[in-house]
């Protein structure tokens, strides 16, 4: 297997190797989930059905933890717990993916990664693009980094996918999956690295306006909010991004906890066709 990096910032594509081998080859598994932490997304073409079953792509995707459901996205028929993101005429390009997001931080534990794969995609548009939310950290001016430290964020369903969904399918929603809360800096769990963890999904900070200092005399709601969407902007930086350009059978692997993507909605009125194995992570400290 070859590892090349597409970026200075993040993003690899692995090449001379075949996902479906990682399902039984240990050694082989570990040498992919190193340069996933390492790199945080990676990219594989020619990962055909007849070489990489549906079976397998589930199988793959359990390696890292236990499967994921989604509240709206239909399961393959074949493979439940295959998510399909079927773009087509009767299911037109909508505007849900295209934001930047972390998957699933409205839930208490937000998914640890996803192994997406292409099936069908169109002649040109529909790429996805992914940021490094470690660097986004990193790169912050070191007196943003200590206002933020402590801080706590809310996140919602309602913030992003839902808005467009009717009342009563949103309150539903609600119920079922409250407002969680996450630090606005989060620790992943196996490097130790600091990810800056707001995104589409969060609505506010929940202790930014108990802090008792006085910022420039402003009123707290206010600052927070600017703050806030402030560090939600971090992730719009091309110093920090990878695009993909997809093709039939090609697979993204990516670490959930340290990157948010976008999925470009471009390409109206062809069709896209991805399947989706999500993994359940853990609840973020
Ligand atoms: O369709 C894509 O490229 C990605 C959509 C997305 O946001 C996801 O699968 O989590
Ligand atoms: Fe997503």
């Amino acid at each position: 297997m070859k590892i090349e990096p597409l970026t200075c910032a993040i993003g690899a594509e692995l090449t001379d190797v075949n996902l479906g081998d990682a399902v039984r080859d240990d050694g082989l598994f570990q040498e992919i989930y190193a340069a996933l932490l390492k790199h945080k997304v990676l990219f594989l073409r020619d990962q055909d059905l007849d070489k990489l079953s549906r079976r397998d792509h589930m199988a793959f995707a359990m390696r890292l933890g236990e499967l994921e459901t989604h509240p709206m996205a239909p399961s393959h028929p074949d493979a439940p717990g295959l998510v399909q993101i079927y773009k087509t005429p009767d299911n037109p390009p909508d505007r849900y993916e295209n934001a930047w997001h972390c998957d699933g931080t409205w839930r208490e534990t937000p998914a640890l990664g996803c192994v997406l794969r292409c099936i069908e995609c169109p002649p040109v548009g529909g790429d996805t693009m992914w940021a490094n939310m470690v660097l986004a950290y990193e790169m912050l001016p070191a007196h943003v980094k200590q206002e933020i430290d402590g801080l706590i964020a809310s996140h919602s369903f309602n913030a992003s996918f839902a808005a467009a969904m009717p009342q009563d399918k949103r309150l539903a929603m609600k119920a079922q999956y409250p407002d969680a809360e996450h630090p606005v800096v989060r620790t992943h769990p196996e490097t130790g690295e600091k990810v800056l963890f707001v995104n589409a999904f969060t609505t506010h900070l929940v202790n930014y306006h108990n802090a008792s200092r006085v910022r420039f005399g402003q009123d707290f709601n206010q600052a927070g909010s600017d703050l806030l969407q402030y560090l939600i902007r971090q992730a719009y930086n091309p110093e920090f991004q990878v695009r993909w350009r997809w093709k039939p059978n090609s697979v993204a692997i990516w670490d959930n906890r340290a990157t948010q993507h976008y999925a470009v909605m471009d390409y109206a009125p062809c069709h896209r066709k991805m399947e989706r194995a999500a993994i359940i992570g853990d609840k973020p400290f």
